[in-house]
């Protein structure tokens, strides 16, 4: 056993609920598909792992819960290091990767109840009411009787979110939970997650959508290529990257042409919005152009910049979800 008795084990020694250092994993086939990563995710954020498709990030999440070896380097998990300790560390950590694993004939609450009593740690005498609670927390009281084919796409993410909140967890490892999902759905998924990580929970989730880690995460580590490009509190990811020069015209063409010729560059019409890269000169000045030349300038300024500008500015490649 690598363990230490309870009694004497000694507090954590990494810090970071999740922890990496040069994790890399090359597949049989050659494909490296994880680039010496350095991760550090910390107690009670909603951490992001963003990614274009291919990006490496089913891989890592594959790698933290042990499901597969890492080609070199290490990764902790709750302080301990994984593989080696995943039998001590997983109980704390719920997972939803790949959808659950639902039986479509038996109702949702005889699935989470088929899911408890599965787990030989659990009691069974206190088995419903802690059914009941994981159902409430997903917001499934309702539907809680109705056969798990009848669910929502959502509504079964929401059972596995369940199903992984059967007993207490310090970590939650969800593998794009809202992929394929409806808007409204996704909307669910998402009020869910910064609820569960308000009372304390650190949840680690991978999305290959900027919007959605934007709205939904405290912090962020962006992927592109198995590599680690940037990671960090997402309001501070964007910092150091220049927004963009918005000018709202009704003559968006004069509008573009007078800003080329002001050093704009990158430039974007879309309908009455000409956007560009905020030149080096004063913007009073580049104004003053459009004015003269007759265009009816609306709006004009600076927005800041998204995670996608950091994403483009970081990696000199466009954020393409089809990766
Ligand atoms: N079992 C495997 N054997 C060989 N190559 C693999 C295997 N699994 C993934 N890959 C490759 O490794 C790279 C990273 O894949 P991975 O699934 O980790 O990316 P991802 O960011 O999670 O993308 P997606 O969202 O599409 O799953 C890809 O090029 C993929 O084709």
């Amino acid at each position: 056993m690598d363990e230490a008795p309870a009694a004497t084990r000694q507090p954590e020694m990494v810090d970071g609920v999740i922890r990496t250092h040069a994790l890399t994993k090359r597949y049989r086939g050659g494909q490296l598909a994880v680039d010496r990563l350095d991760l550090t995710v910390p107690e009670g954020s909603v951490f992001g792992f963003l990614g274009p498709n291919g990006s490496g990030k089913t891989t890592t999440i594959r790698m933290l819960l042990g499901l597969i070896e890492p080609t070199s380097g290490t990764a902790h998990v709750l302080g301990r290091p994984v593989p080696r300790a995943a039998r001590t560390v997983l109980p704390q950590v719920g997972a939803l990767i790949e959808g659950p694993a639902l039986y479509g004939f038996l109702s949702g609450r005889d699935n989470l109840l088929r899911y408890d009593a599965a787990d030989p740690t659990a009691d069974p005498r206190t088995r419903t009411s802690r059914v009941d609670a994981a159902l409430d927390r997903v917001g499934l009281t309702a539907a809680a009787g109705k056969k798990a084919t009848a669910y929502s796409l959502g509504m079964k993410q929401r059972l596995g979110l369940a199903a992984a909140l059967l007993r207490p967890r310090r970590l939650l490892v969800l593998d794009e939970p809202t992929n394929g999902l409806d808007p409204q759905g996704m909307r669910e998924i998402r009020s869910l997650v910064r609820q569960l990580a308000s009372d304390g929970t650190t949840v680690f989730v991978s999305s290959h959508l900027l919007d959605e880690i934007e709205q939904m995460c405290t912090h962020a580590a962006v992927m592109a290529h198995g590599r680690l490009v940037a990671q960090g509190p997402v309001p501070e990811l964007a910092t150091g990257v220049r927004g963009r020069l918005v000018v709202t015209t009704p003559d968006a063409g004069e509008a573009a042409r007078v800003l080329k010729e002001q050093g704009v560059g990158d430039l974007v019409v879309t309908g009455d919005r000409v956007s560009g890269q905020v030149p080096e000169r004063d913007l009073a000045e580049v104004n003053a152009a459009l004015v003269t030349a007759g265009v009816r300038v609306r709006g004009f300024g600076v927005e800041r910049a998204s995670l996608e500008d950091a994403f483009v500015a970081l990696t000199g490649e466009g954020f393409d979800v089809a990766g």
